[in-house]
């Protein structure tokens, strides 16, 4: 796991533990003993300490987490590395996180690859750098470089990193070459000052000022995540406490965090985020066997809120994009927003003003579809009404070339009716973005039931590559996303009718830790595409929505969202919705009395008499409304894993990264709880179906398995 080898005067250590070179036990016992090698060998006069592979070490071992970790620790590494005697010198490839930038914020030198980047991105794991970062980097490059270093987790590039002496040399070439050759150079050469512990932290003074304006910056952000403030905190012990004093305390505070529900849902979004790419089909395809097909030209059909959005994800990228409207005025308004998104990416500093005319320069348009008989890949982004969706499926199943892959980016609607338009059904799938397309990282690949393993895995491909966190399930009306999300847009309406405000819900959730509570979103999203599709709804069963209504189709129903879309009140976009705005498209919103009296008339009309709704209720039928849908989609097969559930959740609709998503919410909460409190609603709310509790968390309400055996347990029940 460590190698060793002499170069002359230097010896070299190596971190040999792939993918990542984590500094596992046995790693830290191979560097251990290799310095004590060197420091016994004579002819040795200085080292090197480097990754094999891929990258210098990137930190602890995150699967290691959970108990005390087994001595030596990083800091008796360290100690070591500070008491050789012989210069050391870290030669930095890939990325040095973590415990590994730890390690060689101990040696005496610390050398980087232009392309390195090195960072302690600890706080994003719900930890802090307990292994000398937090006492070593502010001695270094100065209490607001640490502060905003390790509150962030973020990874600077080698050349920032030298800015802050962070890397005394940008060095190009081998690494472990320009290592030996720097400890040539720096061998017999006195380098006591270059031991960090001795030196005093850069900005004492300021620590103050410092500390609150950075805990004012982690309050606007952190919707209730703390490590960031003990992160804060463990910098102060630099200042505030002797070396080892500093350390020890900032090490009883890792252990607390270590245990911390939010520490625990954080390194179990880590994994999540990383095994969605490991997905399968039912048939048997999966991603280790399934072959992407190469793809270079794209067309995007519908140049609406969607389809800009897309084509601006995918010109950015690199990808040429074909956009296609069904007529000319349409199109040219498409092509003036994709400009304004591409122009509005410059001012975010998302890309330069030169990436964005070259990607200006990928836009292709036309309003005939025949114009696609090349193209490797479609993405549909019209009205979301099945028909016209087959029609434009079947016209362009004759016009593309027979292996083109062809996409839809509908919401809600059956992907495999759409393929039955097509003959080629196993080049039809879902991919389901998230509005503003640009922006949002979710993309929802859904296959149908003769969606191929090639098809699959080149959306999930083009996702990647694209930036976006690509989730693959299988088809249902609204798949996984918009199905949990919809019995919970159901109960904040109903919390409403029987006696909160709208702002209060919004309020608790945001408090929660939601970006945006669900009376908002609707604001934001506009009310007027749901109202349509509700009426759509009532017309295809022979009724109407009338305003007196409280079930519909044996379910219960509110209609105070019709009763705001009668009085035009559509939301951000109209100026006023559920809350008032400066004017139409403004953000700017204000508690409206009108509404406030539209719903007490509502109640009265219906007779319902007001009751005091608690912060435990709105947060219960918010969540656990979506949670026993989770549930479902799990049973059904939807979605193959929790984890899939919880990183939807977590891209596309913004869920406290702290709590991992609402599955993992769940586990945490326990699950016999939160089947006992559906019961408890079910009981309540008997029409509403979404409260028939889930017969998976019925059966691992009486097992408790964790969450990581689920998905297994499932498939044997
Ligand atoms: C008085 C009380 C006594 C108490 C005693 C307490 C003692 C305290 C001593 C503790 C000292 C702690 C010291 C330290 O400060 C803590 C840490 O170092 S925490 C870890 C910090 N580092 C990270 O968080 C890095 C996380 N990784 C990444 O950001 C990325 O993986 C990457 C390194 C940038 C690489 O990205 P990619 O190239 O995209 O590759 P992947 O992300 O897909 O990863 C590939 C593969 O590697 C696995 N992996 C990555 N990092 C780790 C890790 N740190 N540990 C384990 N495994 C890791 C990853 O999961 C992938 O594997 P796969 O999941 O696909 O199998
Ligand atoms: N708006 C959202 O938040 C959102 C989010 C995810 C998915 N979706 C889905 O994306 C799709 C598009 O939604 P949207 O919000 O962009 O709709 P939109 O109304 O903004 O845009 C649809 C566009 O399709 C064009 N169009 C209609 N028929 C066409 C045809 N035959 N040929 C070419 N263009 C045609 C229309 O002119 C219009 O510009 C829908 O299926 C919707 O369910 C929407």
């Amino acid at each position: 796991m460590v190698d060793y080898w002499r170069q002359g005067s230097v010896a070299v250590i190596a971190v040999n533990n792939p993918p990542v070179n984590a500094l596992s036990y046995n790693v830290r016992v191979g560097l251990y003993n290799n310095l004590d090698k060197a420091a016994n060998d004579r002819d040795v006069l200085a080292v090197v300490i480097c990754g094999k592979g891929r990258t210098f070490p990137v930190g602890a071992d995150i699967h290691e987490f959970g108990q005390i970790p087994k001595e030596p620790w990083i800091t008796d590494v360290g100690r070591k590395i500070e008491s050789l005697g012989k210069p050391v010198i870290a030669a930095i490839h890939g990325t040095g996180l973590g415990g590994g930038l730890e390690i060689a914020l101990f040696c005496h030198y610390r050398i980087a690859l232009p392309n390195a980047r090195v960072g302690l991105p600890e706080v994003l794991i719900g930890l802090l750098p307990a292994g000398g970062g937090a006492q070593l980097l502010p001695r270094l490059a100065g209490i607001q470089v640490a502060m905003e270093m390790i509150t962030t987790g973020r990874q600077l590039p080698a050349s920032e990193a030298a800015k802050y002496n962070i890397i005394d040399k940008v060095v190009s070439g081998d690494i472990v070459k320009e290592g030996i050759e720097f400890a040539l150079r720096v061998q017999n050469k006195p380098f006591q000052d270059k031991i960090l512990r001795y030196r005093s932290p850069h900005g004492k003074d300021s620590l103050q000022p410092i500390t609150e304006a950075v805990l004012r910056k982690i309050k606007m952000r952190s919707r209730g995540f703390y490590a960031p403030v003990w992160c804060v905190r463990s910098i102060a012990n630099s200042v505030k406490l002797p070396f080892e004093e500093g350390l020890a305390q900032n090490r009883i505070m890792f252990q607390q965090m270590q245990l911390s529900g939010q520490a625990k849902a954080l390194q179990y979004a880590f994994f999540a985020e990383r095994s969605i790419s490991k997905w399968k089909l039912p048939c048997g395809g999966n991603f280790a066997t399934a072959v992407p097909r190469k793809i270079k030209t794209i067309s995007v059909i519908g140049a609406g809120t969607m389809g800009t959005g897309i084509t601006v994800a995918l010109l950015s990228a690199g990808f040429p994009v074909l956009l296609v409207e069904q007529n000319k005025r349409f199109l040219m308004k498409g092509v003036q927003t994709v400009q304004s998104l591409l122009e509005g990416g410059v001012k975010r500093r998302k890309f330069t003003a030169e990436q964005a005319k070259m990607a200006s320069s990928s836009l292709t348009t036309t309003v005939d579809l025949q114009a696609l008989n090349s193209v490797d890949l479609v993405i549909e982004a019209v009205f979301e009404t099945l028909s016209l969706k087959e029609d434009i499926f079947s016209k362009l199943d004759k016009i593309c070339k027979p292996e083109a892959i062809l996409c839809s980016n509908t919401s809600y609607l059956n992907i495999d009716k759409i393929a039955a338009s097509t003959r080629r059904p196993d080049k039809v799938v879902g991919t389901h973005f998230f509005s503003p397309a640009h922006i949002m990282r979710l993309m929802e690949n859904i296959y149908g039931c003769k969606t191929s393993p090639e098809t699959v895995a080149t959306v999930m491909d083009l996702g990647k590559r694209i930036g976006k966190v690509p989730v693959l399930v299988g088809t249902c009306p609204g798949f996984c996303a918009n199905r949990m999300n919809r019995p919970q847009s159901e109960e904040a309406l109903f919390l409403v009718e029987e006696g909160a405000q709208p702002e209060q819900i919004d309020q608790v959730l945001e408090d929660f830790g939601m970006p945006m509570g669900p009376f908002k979103v609707r604001d934001l999203a506009g009310g007027d595409i749901g109202w349509r599709s509700r009426k759509d709804a009532a017309l295809h069963l022979g009724l109407t929505l009338s305003y007196d209504l409280q079930f519909f189709n044996g379910e219960r129903y509110c209609s105070l969202a019709d009763k705001l879309c009668e009085l035009g009140r559509f939301g951000q976009k109209t100026g006023s919705g559920w809350y008032s705005y400066d004017k139409p498209g403004s953000k700017q919103l204000s508690i409206d009395e009108d509404v406030t009296k539209l719903i007490q008339n509502h109640r009265d009309s219906l007779g319902i008499k007001p009751r005091k709704i608690t912060t435990q209720e709105i947060q219960e039928r918010f969540l656990f409304s979506g949670i026993n849908e989770g549930f479902k989609i799990l049973e059904e097969g939807i979605a193959a894993r929790p984890e899939d559930i919880d990183i939807i959740w977590l891209y596309g609709f913004g869920f406290p990264r702290h709590y991992g998503g609402p599955m993992f919410y769940a586990s945490q909460i326990g699950l016999k709880r939160v089947y006992d409190r559906i019961c408890h609603y079910h009981e309540l709310f008997p029409y509403s179906s979404h409260w028939m509790p889930s017969k998976l968390l019925q059966k691992l309400s009486i097992q408790e398995v964790p969450i990581g055996q689920w998905a297994e347990l499932h498939s044997k029940l």
